[in-house]
Order: structure tokens, then sequence, then C-alpha cells
């Protein structure tokens, strides 16, 4: 499924199995979960757990269906439609847990993507869930991620929830008794000053913060959030852009809500894809450590998130945004080839050669750029550049956990990021980077990328994204693809083999410039 298929309703939508309650009065439950789809695009198929009698305040009786009727819902879907996601919200008691439980475990391999919001309470207090202990873990096993807050967390790990630090353990907790994933959302964590949503897995930790709003009388947001992942998930996002997307969506929805008197606030309207970069949160990856000696301490440095209200000092700007063509090479000789260009911006890429030989050649580079208007960027070797007074470097996603980026913005030195999606965007963002880069674009023999080739539409969202901060797109451009490229507004198009690989380097950078319009 391409973005592009997620714009045009006519394009067959891939279908997310909803289970969970009826709300009467339309607030959450299962029909907030379809409207939520169907505003991402998504076709929702339903099966009811409960049917619930409340109104915006109040919730006054439930009734429950029979395991067996369960079965037969699911039964009679199964035969006519297949679920791309399974979202799940409030399931009543133990025998409907259990026949969820055999029946996802019995879908064939590989299972569509499951999501389980343990709704507990409604917001008004009644209660809809009652499942025992060893109930639980055999959900936690079986489905993929699980959405609680924080009184749902403590809830189902029997532990306090009260500080950033048991919060933690909790989660970790859960982990041990066998959930794949964990969304914390912190929205009820009333010690926080900002509003931070944690997921955990076995190996990462991400936190997703924003600042707090007031969530006015909105109604639904945790089934909305969950079945806005799900959505995102079967439109093809990895689950860190799918997290980032989601909490997007609701806060977009939240800010809606409160801004807008002409419909009724608790229902929320649909906004579509996540596109107003305010309403996207700040983004922080960490590995999971033990528990005793990770920290919480979001140091702007050394980690490079900051709260969302820490100020942070911007890199140093380049002095000319509009980059235009942005060749990659690996040697000395290829920028001296290069310069006659008049290229506003080149990289030097090498991943072979002896640290004095690396030295020699940046020297070398510096020296050939030095009194021209071409910026010149050093990829990887940070310390060499800021040593040597290199225009710039440009740094990956790994090596911002280790590299001193006060160093480099001390020294006024340019700093260029990779990117590899909205996650890692919003991780970026707040770094406030001489650009940001966007890739890969398109399927690549340059480079083993770990990620999947973004395309067109997604490069638009991500330069939209990126307000305000120079963007570079990279990765199996060429000039077939070059105008497209250019058309989605970023600033520079990074090529490698579509001018190192050819026979007349010269004529294909012209080309390639004046078929995107840069000459
Ligand atoms: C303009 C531009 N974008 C992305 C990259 C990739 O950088 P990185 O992630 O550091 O990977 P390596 O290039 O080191 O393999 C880049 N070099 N330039
Ligand atoms: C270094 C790098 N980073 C992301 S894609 C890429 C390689 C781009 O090379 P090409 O332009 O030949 O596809
Ligand atoms: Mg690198």
């Amino acid at each position: 499924m391409t973005d592009n298929a997620l714009q045009q309703t006519a394009v067959k939508q891939p279908v997310v199995w909803c289970i969970g309650g009826i709300d009467s009065s339309g607030g959450a439950g299962i029909t907030r979960d379809a409207i939520t789809l169907a505003d991402l695009k998504v076709h929702a198929c339903v099966i009811t757990t409960q049917a619930t009698v409340q109104s915006n305040t109040v919730m006054l009786s439930k009734e429950s269906m029979t395991a067996s009727a369960l079965n037969q819902q699911w039964q009679v879907l199964s035969e006519s439609t297949q679920a791309s996601a399974i979202k799940i919200g409030a399931i009543a008691n133990d025998e409907q847990a259990l026949l969820l439980c055999a029946r996802i475990q019995s879908l064939a391999m590989p299972r569509p993507f499951v999501v389980w919001d343990p709704v507990l309470r409604t917001s008004s207090g009644g209660k809809l869930s009652e499942l025992s202990e060893p109930v639980v873990e055999a959900l936690l096993n079986t489905v993929d991620l699980v959405t609680p807050n924080t009184q749902e967390l403590s809830w189902l790990t029997n532990m306090p929830v009260k500080t950033d630090d048991s919060l933690r353990a909790a989660a970790y907790q859960l982990i041990e008794n066998g959930a794949h994933a964990v969304y914390i959302k912190g929205g009820h964590a009333s010690w926080q000053t900002q509003a931070c949503d944690t997921f955990v897995s076995p190996t990462q930790t991400i936190q997703f913060t924003q600042p707090r709003k007031d969530t006015g009388k909105l109604r639904g947001t945790g089934c909305m959030l969950a079945s806005a992942i799900a959505a995102f998930v079967v439109h093809d996002y990895c689950i860190e852009d799918a997290l980032t997307l989601a909490n997007a969506y609701v806060s977009q929805v939240r800010s809606d809500s409160c801004s807008s008197s002409a419909h009724t606030p608790a229902f929320g309207r649909c906004v579509g894809f996540p596109r107003n970069p305010a309403s996207f949160p700040l983004v922080k990856f960490s590995p999971r450590e033990p528990l005793a000696t990770q920290t919480f301490s979001l140091d702007a440095e050394k980690a490079p998130l900051p709260q969302s209200n820490t100020v942070i000092s911007p890199f140093k700007t380049l002095t000319q945004t509009h980059l235009g063509l942005y060749p990659v090479v690996d040697s000395v000789e290829w920028i001296e080839r290069l310069l006659p260009t008049g290229t506003n911006i080149i990289q030097f890429r090498v991943k072979q050669g002896t640290q004095e030989d690396i030295r020699q050649q940046i020297k070398e580079a510096i020296a050939l750029t030095k009194h021209t208007h071409c910026q010149l960027f050093i990829n990887d070797y940070w310390e060499l550049a800021v040593e040597l007074g290199a225009f710039g470097v440009h740094l990956g996603q790994e090596d911002i956990d280790t590299a001193d980026l006060h160093a480099i913005r001390k020294a006024g030195t340019r700093l260029g990021i990779s990117t590899h999606g909205f996650a890692e965007i919003q991780r970026v963002r707040q770094l406030k980077p001489s650009y940001i880069a966007l890739g890969h674009i398109f399927p690549t023999n340059t480079k083993e990328m770990p990620s999947k080739p973004q395309g067109i539409e997604r490069l638009s969202k991500y330069v939209e994204l990126c307000e305000g901060i120079p963007t570079v797109a990279i990765g199996g451009i060429n000039l077939a693809r070059i105008a497209d490229v250019a058309k989605t507004g970023v600033n520079g198009i990074a090529v490698v083999s579509a001018i190192t690989q050819v026979d007349d380097p010269l004529h294909a950078f012209y080309a390639l410039s004046k078929e995107a319009g840069f000459a």
C-alpha cells in the first residue's frame, strides 16, 4: 500500500478488525475506532464484545456478548474478509479473552499486527473489564503491542505507577511477563510537566513528548490512538513511524477539538493524515538498559533529545540554502573534477583508509574548496572536520549518539543528519541541524539499507515536516526520477552513482541539474 493509495479513497482500502465495546454515545469504543480508521483511509470491520449504555458523563449499564456469540462474529468475518491488522479494545471477561487468544493464535503466518488497548474503565468511571491475572498474561503473550495509560499499566502489573522510575519498572515487568511491546500513554501521568508517552520493547525505549494540552471534553482518545497505530501499520509504516504518526494524529484532533466551537468537542472531528508540524511529538530513542543504570534524564547534549521547552541553539546555517545537485564522492580527485561545474555543495564520503590517509585527504579537500562557494561536508569524520575547519559534517543516526554535538556546534561546523522516516525526523528536528537528509527515496545499489525505500509521497510529507530546516533527498535518484524528486520542494538532491558510475560525469551533472530545474 503506497501513500498514494492512502490518499485515494477509490483504491481498495486495507481492513482492520476492531474488537471491543459499543459506546451508545458514540464517543469511544468501536464507533470511535471506525471513525478514526475511515479518517486514515482504512476500512473497519467490527466484532462486538459488549454493548454499553452511556453518555458523555455517565455509564448506566452494559451487556456482554457470550463467548459463542463472539466466536460466531469472528467466524463470519473471517469467511468474508482478511484482517491486515486487529485492534482490540474492551474485553468483558476471561471467556472472551481466551477465545480471542485462541482465534489469533490460529491465524495463518504471517499473522496480522495485533494491538490491544486494555480499556478497564470508561472516562466516566464505568468498569468494562474483569480479567484474571493468567488471562491478562495470555493476552500479553498473544498481541504485538499493548497501549495502557498509567492506571491501566498499574492494573496490568499490580505495581504502583506514580513516578517515571515506577512507570519504567512496570513497563519492564510487563515485558518480563511476556508482552512483546508496550506503549504507555502519559496523559494521566500528573507528575510529568509534559505529556510523555513511552514505548518499551525488549531492545529499545522510545519517548514521545508533547506540551500538555488541555484535553477539553474530547473522549475516546485511547481508542483513537490504538486505531491510528493499526492504520499506520497497515499503511506499511515501520512501528516507530506508526507510533509517531498516531501520536501526532491524536494531538491534531485534540487541537482541533479545543480550538473549534462549531462541533461537539466530546466527539472531535476527522482531521486526516497529520500534516501540521506542531502536532508532532519530540522523539527520543534509547537502548533498553538494566533498570539500575538507565536514567530518564534528557540531557540536551549527551542524549540529543531536549525537553520541548529546552532552548537549543541551532547549528550554523548554510551559506546557500538553495543546494541544487549534491554530489557525494569518495576522493579528492572527484572533488577536483566536479568543482568546475560550480556545484554549491559536495560531500567527501570515504569508507576505507588509515586515519592519517583520511586526515590528509580531508585537508586537501578543504584546501580545494576554501576559496570557492562550494560547501564541503565531510561524512563520518566529525573530529577531523572540526579540527581541520571543514565547512560541515554529515552524520548518520548512530553517529549522533556518540559524536560531541556541542563541540561541532561550538566550532561553527555545519551539521547535516541522515533520517529514514517520521520518528527520526522528529528526533533530529529539535537539534536544529544545518540540513536534514531524507532517504533512501528509491532502491539503491550504492549502500545496503536497513529500511525500505520511502518513495515520492512520503518525501513530500517529510519536506513539509522539516519546515524551516533545509532538506536533502538521497537514494537511487537518477535522470528519470529527479524531476519528481525536485517537485517535492527539497532544497538539495544528493547522488552518488548517477554521477560517479557514468561515462561522462560532468555531462551527467548538468543534465541532472537541468532536469531538476536547478540549472
Ligand atoms: C546527503 C546524505 N544523506 C545521507 C547520507 C548517509 O549518511 P550516513 O547515514 O552517515 O551513512 P553513510 O553515508 O556514512 O554510509 C549521506 N552520506 N549523505
Ligand atoms: C549514502 C546513502 N545513504 C542513503 S542512500 C545512499 C546511497 C545513495 O547512492 P545512489 O545515489 O547511488 O543511490
Ligand atoms: Mg556516515
